[in-house]
């Protein structure tokens, strides 16, 4: 099965009345893609290409200054998040049983106006990221609502446990992803652009320059590709959210491979990955004890500890 293309226009951002009927068409047709595949390209949400690609011309001209520049906001070096701040290259294996992966990034974890932004050589960087980040954040609430339609439960259930997005509550972040140019004959034997993975929180918004490589594992088991549809928001299951959901909608396996060894093109991608409260205890629906409830930044922080503990 090929990943979904489903139409959101019903209820893209901005719009405030929207039919019962439309929205349950809408749930069944989101049920339908997060079952059977766990990714969806939505198209119409109200996110336009031209965001994106502002988001991404900002991130770049970071992600291309020298190591001094972006060394002070290095991920690890700020007090109030854990996660917030920049990634270097290597530093993270999305697959630990990989060298690192070959990509940079940086993110937006704390909205805090009093942390130190990136601003010599890229003015705006903050409001342009945080911006974005705010725009995803009002997307999710409404994919959230529809996810729940789409299981027959209350339309509040998902969103009763993402009210602190953008607070110090809630790890919800903005990750802008850069992929440099690969030099082949640098590369470590089994190194990838972004190692095999599953998300760990409800669901990931992505958003993917034209530069391919993202597979996906559908549940033949066959790699698919999901290149970049401009205009479109690509959105996945992740983790908890399988757990919620007792294993109906389902978190795929993904990962970027390296470009041809000819190709020297880099590539970005901005992700925001949606996770609930810090607090919320997360039980699956329907009251299954499939999985034992867990608590979110309990969850969270034992996945960092994976993917980064090389390091
Ligand atoms: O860059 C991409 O297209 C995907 C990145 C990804 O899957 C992740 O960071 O979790
Ligand atoms: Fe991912």
């Amino acid at each position: 099965m090929e990943i979904p293309v489903v139409d959101f226009n019903v209820y893209e951002l901005g719009k405030t009345n929207v039919s019962d009927d439309s929205l349950e068409k809408l749930s069944h047709e989101l049920r339908r893609a997060f079952t059977e595949v766990g990714f969806v390209y939505l198209k119409n949400t109200g996110i336009n290409q031209d965001e994106v690609e502002k988001v991404m011309g900002f991130s770049k001209k970071f992600f291309c200054f020298p190591e001094n520049m972006k060394k002070p906001f290095s991920r690890g070096n700020f007090s109030c998040d854990v996660n917030h701040g920049w990634v270097s290259l290597g530093t993270e294996s999305l697959n630990p049983r990989r060298p690192g992966d070959l990509k940079e990034a940086f993110n937006t974890t704390s909205l805090r106006a009093d942390i130190n932004w990136p601003s010599e050589g890229v003015d705006n960087f903050r409001d342009v990221h945080v911006s974005f980040y705010l725009r995803c954040k009002d997307l999710s609430l409404r994919v959230l609502r529809v996810m729940a339609l789409g299981l027959g439960l209350e339309a509040e259930v998902f969103l009763s446990a993402h009210k602190h997005i953008g607070s110090d509550v809630n790890g919800t972040t903005l990750r802008t992803l850069y992929y440099p140019p690969v030099n082949s004959t640098c590369v470590k034997e089994n190194q990838l652009r972004c190692g095999e993975h599953s998300d760990y929180g409800s669901i990931t918004l992505l958003f993917q320059s034209s530069a391919g490589g993202l597979q996906v594992l559908n549940r033949a088991g066959e790699l698919i590709s999901a290149p970049s549809i401009p205009g479109t928001v690509l959105i996945n299951i992740a983790d908890l959210m399988q757990r919620w959901t007792s294993d109906v909608y389902v978190s795929a396996v993904h990962r970027v491979l390296l470009p041809p060894a000819c190709d020297s093109s880099t590539r970005q991608s901005l992700a925001f990955f949606v996770q609930p409260d810090d607090e919320a205890i997360i039980s699956c629906c329907y009251g299954s004890d499939k999985y034992p409830p867990v608590k979110s930044i309990d969850y969270l922080l034992s996945r960092f500890k994976d993917s980064y503990g090389k390091n």
